[in-house]
């Protein structure tokens, strides 16, 4: 159970106050404000989290500062190895964590489950990639630029950035944690983590497995409170180097504010799944159901647009429907596949999306139904340019049908949007895949397959309004790095073997 056994420092006399981490201890804010959070499934309180106060974050920006000088020092064997350990104790630790996403986000009991152990590899080969890539640096010598002599030697190597803040969203509140704060670690930084308040308790035990991993004091602390009201403290304070988020517009908000640092920024998408005539229809089906309705669509990679060859549209459509027939709604403890959207204005936002489809004439292909903040799976046929469905993103189980009759309509289509996370693209010719990926204006194109972040270590980026810089494993470390060179000056040219 959450807040229990090895997690019992973590909770206050009534066990679902949890307290935030500073300086190696877990304390109560002296705010003496909490936060709730609401099981979406329940719509009840389910924990509370410690409001921080603008003196806590600048007492645990202070000890970041000091914590990183001496972290940098450590060999990056040992930066690794702690890795491995925090890593290990994670997915010991599975069952109490994914209980907690499972309360916190309705997230599917299994996939709860599969979160963290997906973030415990994601630390391990964090560790293993750092220690690979922040072992090399670079050798060069001044006369292969014209008018020089091998007079000079430059060695580069990656030098940590300093403190990093790591602000990931409800929805993988446990992994794009880590995958923000392993990579600032191994890289020599340290790391002030905001986690979203929909999932903080999850990422406070995901954030107790690196204390009892054995880290410095001070070297990995977390901040709760609403992003809203302690957010631009956090962003604008001239102690962070570095800025690692990902959720929606406030992402935009906060690239206009942050000061003259590092951002690496994952937004929202509106993945486009385009189907040509020769197209695998099963396949893509069978796509369309697991990138559309997974976490009842609440993933930024989620299919949220299909668009379709007029040609084959009605058979498609026919295919999608008998599968989202045979979908499972419910509760997340049921390990269900559409759950409960997180929040009462997540499901009402939803459900503007649908009922301005439904007065623009899109076709429903099943009632549409709702219960608290669960949602049953929806295909809307038809949906047309005029309505907002077939632009704004759901993060919810509800899907776009747009029937197109050419390869040019589908790639207008998708570059009209001002995202530019993914796209996927079904057909059996590669010559025409290959076109249309170039064609298109995203950071990923899937050939065959639903659009997908992962595996870990491919990089994950967004265009336009989707993001600033690239994710994945490598992509990340060298991203909370910086290139530092010296330059060794030679009295006269030397050149080995002259
Ligand atoms: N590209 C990607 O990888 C992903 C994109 N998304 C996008 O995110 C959206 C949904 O996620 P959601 O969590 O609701 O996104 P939000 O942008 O609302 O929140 C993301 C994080 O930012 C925090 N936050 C809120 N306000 C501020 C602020 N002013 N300053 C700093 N931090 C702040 C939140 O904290 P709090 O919870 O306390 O408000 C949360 O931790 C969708 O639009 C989706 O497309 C989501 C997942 C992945
Ligand atoms: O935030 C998201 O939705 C993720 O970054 C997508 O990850 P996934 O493709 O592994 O679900």
């Amino acid at each position: 159970m959450a807040g229990t056994s090895v997690f019992a420092e973590l909770v206050d006399e009534d066990t679902t106050v949890f307290k935030f981490y500073s300086d190696g201890e877990w304390k109560r804010s002296t705010s003496g404000k909490l936060v709730s959070i609401i099981n979406p499934t329940t719509r009840k309180t389910q924990y509370k989290v410690q409001a921080c106060t603008q003196e806590e974050v600048n007492k645990i920006i202070e000890a970041a500062k000091t914590a990183q000088k001496s972290w940098a020092k450590t060999p990056l064997w040992k930066r690794a190895e702690l890795l491995h350990k925090a890593a290990a104790i994670l997915k010991e630790h599975r069952a109490p964590i994914a209980e907690c996403l499972v309360k916190e986000i309705a997230k599917p009991a299994k996939d709860a489950v599969t979160e963290v152990v997906r973030s415990g590899d994601l630390v391990s080969y964090c560790a293993e990639e750092g220690v690979r890539i922040l072992g090399e640096g670079k050798f060069l010598v001044s006369d292969s630029f014209p008018g020089n002599e091998r007079t000079k030697y430059c060695l580069t190597s990656k030098i940590p950035l300093g403190v990093v803040l790591a602000i990931p969203p409800f929805n993988y509140p446990v992994n794009l944690a880590v995958s923000k704060i392993a990579p600032a670690l191994i890289a020599g930084n340290s790391i002030v983590l905001k986690p979203p308040t929909q999932g903080a308790v999850a990422a406070l035990h995901m954030v107790h497995c690196f204390h009892l991993a054995g880290f410095p004091k001070g070297l990995i602390s977390c901040v709760t409170g609403k992003g809203s009201e302690i957010g631009d403290f956090l962003t604008m304070h001239p102690g962070v180097s570095c800025i690692s988020f990902t959720g929606g517009d406030t992402g935009i908000a906060i690239s206009k504010k942050a000061g003259m640092i590092p951002l690496q920024m994952e937004l929202g998408g509106k993945d486009a799944c385009i189907i040509l005539e020769d197209g695998d229809l099963d396949l893509a089906a069978a796509n369309i159901i697991k990138g559309g309705f997974s976490y009842s669509g609440q993933r930024c990679t989620a299919v949220k647009v299909i668009l379709i060859m007029e040609s084959v549209a009605d058979t498609l459509v026919e295919k999608v429907k008998a599968k989202v027939a045979k979908l499972t709604v419910g509760p997340p403890e049921d390990d269900c596949d559409i759950t409960p959207v997180v929040t009462e204005s997540s499901a009402n936002f939803i459900e503007g999306l649908v009922m301005d489809a439904k007065q623009k004439g899109a076709t429903f292909c099943q009632e549409y139904k709702r219960e608290g903040n669960l949602i049953w799976p929806l295909l809307l046929d038809n949906v047309r340019p005029d309505m907002r469905i077939a632009w704004e993103e759901p993060f919810g189980p509800v899907l776009p049908v747009i029937r197109i009759n050419s390869i040019e309509e589908a790639i207008h289509h998708s570059n009209a949007s001002n995202f530019g996370l993914q796209g996927c693209i079904f057909t059996r010719d590669i010559n025409k895949a290959i076109l249309i990926s170039d064609a298109m204006e995203t950071g990923t194109v899937q050939i065959n397959s639903a659009p997908a972040r992962g595996p870990d270590h491919f990089p994950f980026q967004g265009l336009k309004d989707s993001g600033i810089g690239s994710q994945g494993i490598t992509n990340s470390i060298n991203m909370m790095t910086k290139i530092k060179s010296t330059v060794i000056n030679l009295p006269t040219p030397s050149y080995a073997m002259g």
